[in-house]
């Protein structure tokens, strides 16, 4: 039987400026461990809100986020901040390594935050990441040394440091050439893969195809999700269900 990894219910997020603004506006939502999930959308439509509601880097107006079976809306903002150490890794556009560390330095960061390893096992743990992510040779670097693709490939080394078991990635191509976007796209599908749940932004539909499933959000709702073999299986407009997993 397949296990959730994420659930996010009755999403809704406002934010209240001198008109109140919606920006999540009502999502339910069920990942699989192992899934990997693209959200899609136009400028401006509620992806980065939805997904930083998934990450616990905001909290939502309205609904629940369930992460691993643990219900996170009653939880105080330290027992918040625990759940994101050790069960989300992040990426972002903007890789946000620190400039004055190195490769291998920014590794351990998270490691060293969780304080759950011995020193040893940190560097071990980090140096295999960056091995297996064909940066063996760059760990002693620090980011202004590494070409845009490498830096986001320790950004992703360090997303992973924790085992989290979902990575939330916002853009995480936007910045790259095609060669580096295709480099790193394809390591979060080994990701997946090997069983960790993906969650990503992108405004790149070709990449999004490539995902187990697509949301594309409207207006801050799902207006449509279509599965990896490209069948929509519900438009949100018609209210048509053309296809069933
Ligand atoms: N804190 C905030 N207060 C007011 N408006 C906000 C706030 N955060 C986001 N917005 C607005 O809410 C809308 C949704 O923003 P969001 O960043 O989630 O969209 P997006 O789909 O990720 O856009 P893009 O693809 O351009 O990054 C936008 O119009 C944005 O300007």
């Amino acid at each position: 039987m397949s296990e959730i990894a994420l659930e996010v219910v009755g999403l809704v997020r406002r934010v209240q400026g001198v008109v109140s603004h919606t920006l999540v506006n009502g999502i339910d939502l069920s990942v699989q461990k192992g899934e990997f999930l693209a959200i899609t959308g136009p400028s401006g439509s509620g992806k980065s809100s939805l997904l930083y509601l998934i990450g616990l880097l905001d909290a939502p107006t309205e609904g629940e986020i369930i992460i691993c079976g643990q219900p996170t809306s009653k939880l105080s903002e330290t027992e918040r901040a625990d759940v994101r150490l050790t069960k989300c890794g992040f990426v972002f556009q903007f890789h946000f390594l620190l400039p004055e560390f190195t490769a291998l330095e920014n590794v351990l960061l998270p490691m060293r935050a969780h304080g759950r390893m011995s020193t040893k096992d940190m560097h071990e743990r980090a140096m295999a990441l960056l091995t297996s992510l064909g940066l063996g040779e760059q760990v002693a670097k620090r980011p202004n040394q590494l070409s845009g693709g490498q830096r986001q490939r320790v950004a992703l080394a360090r997303a992973l440091a924790n085992r989290p078991e979902i990575i939330v990635a916002d853009e995480p191509t936007g910045n790259l050439d095609t060669a580096s976007t295709e480099q790193v796209f394809g390591i979060l599908r080994d990701i997946a893969d090997n069983g960790q749940t993906v969650v990503v932004v992108t405004h790149d539909a070709a990449l999004a195809a490539r995902a187990d499933r697509r949301i594309h959000i409207v207006d801050g709702k799902i207006h449509e999700t279509t599965f990896g073999n490209g069948k929509p299986e519900m438009t949100a407009a018609t209210g048509t269900a053309e296809y069933q997993p």
